[in-house]
């Protein structure tokens, strides 16, 4: 049995504009995916995803209530939730050149899903790393991030950037631009995270953003805009200024919203955030619903959350300076 976990992630700067090649500053955060992978004497390969829930399913009874119901998934529901871990042990069985191998798969994830804190980056990197190592292959934190950013570049139809794998895999604040990734340092960010219960689909608002680019040149500039924003956010990083991070956040969720992946609920935690003090605030991850991250030293930012109708949950995140980690022994 092999064990590995990974970290999610929150955007200080760059979503959307890096998947253009402008850059981008993902910070890994403490909190993580984790998988567990055994193998098998047969080639099936069994998944459990305990954290997964389905949208969409139909039940059937016939005759008395009692009975057990026969219950239909949609199989696009079912591909939907399981396409990114089947990518990961797809291609660590690839990898160690046991294509048929038979696994028992098992994934927990204290990410909630498609909330902009990279939970399928973090499945994927944990399941590559959990599975290739009970195949008898280990591979360095480098690699596992290569070989994650192509199950999402495939999964996402070749709509993904390298920044969530990377800082996945990697840990700690990372700069991503184009192809290009390094670990970058950062002081210990006083993260505060925003939960409004809900979720955005990275692939759809993706796409949203390709076609205002190609329709309007302003959209194209804004892109670009977001890129010089993330130039001088690494200055700042560099000199600690956490006043002038909290400012460019700002500016940064105001891009965002121009690009349409803003939502009414993520906005209303970004003001309440900004009211209560912090020095900058701004949707993290691909939008549409899910996280903000706040910057406040303080206990305002979080109290303010909770007492915000639209935020479900608000908590503190750390920088998280390990990426993939080992879990057995
Ligand atoms: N605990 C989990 N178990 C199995 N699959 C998961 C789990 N968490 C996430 N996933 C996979 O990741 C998908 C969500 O990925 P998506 O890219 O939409 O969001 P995200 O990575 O959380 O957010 P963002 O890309 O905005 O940071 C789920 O549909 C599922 O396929
Ligand atoms: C929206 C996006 O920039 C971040 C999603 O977490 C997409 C990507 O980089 O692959």
């Amino acid at each position: 049995m092999a064990v590995s976990s990974a970290p999610g992630k929150v955007y200080l700067f760059g979503e959307h504009a890096v998947v253009y090649g402008e850059p981008a500053v993902p910070c890994a955060i403490e909190r993580r995916a984790r998988v567990e992978a055994t193998q098998r004497s047969d080639s099936r390969v069994r998944v459990h995803a305990q954290d997964l829930y389905l949208n969409g399913f139909s039940v059937e009874y016939a005759g008395p209530a009692d009975d057990r119901p026969t219950v239909a998934t949609d199989q696009s529901v079912l591909d939907l939730g399981m396409r990114y871990i089947d990518g990961a042990i797809d291609r660590a069985r690839d990898l160690a050149d046991q294509p048929e191998v038979g696994l028992d798969v098992t994934v927990e994830s204290d990410l909630p899903l498609g909330a902009g804190l990279g939970s399928s980056a973090a499945v994927v990197v944990a399941g590559i790393d959990a599975t290739a190592r009970e195949l008898g292959l280990e591979l360095d934190s480098e690699e596992v991030a290569n070989h994650a950013y192509k199950v999402e570049h495939e999964v996402q139809n070749g709509e993904a950037s390298r920044a969530d794998t990377f800082c996945s895999a990697t840990g700690g604040a990372a700069k991503v631009e184009g192809d290009s990734c390094e670990t970058i340092d950062a002081p210990n960010l006083p993260f505060v995270v925003g939960y409004d219960g809900g979720t955005g689909n990275t692939g759809e608002l993706v796409a949203g953003v390709r076609a205002l680019r190609e329709e309007y040149d302003f959209a194209a500039s804004t892109v670009e805009s977001i890129g010089d924003l993330v130039r001088r956010g690494e200055h700042a990083l560099d000199a600690g200024d956490v006043d002038e991070l909290g400012r460019l956040m700002d500016v940064n969720h105001g891009l965002l919203s121009a690009l349409g992946v803003s939502a009414r609920s993520l906005d209303a935690m970004v003001w309440a955030a900004r009211e209560a003090g912090a020095r900058g605030a701004k949707l993290t991850g691909s939008g549409g619903g899910g996280c903000i991250v706040a910057l406040d030293e303080t206990e305002d930012t979080p109290t303010a959350l909770g007492y915000t109708p639209e935020c479900e949950r608000a908590f503190r995140a750390e920088l998280d300076t390990e990426g993939v980690r080992r879990e057995d022994g």
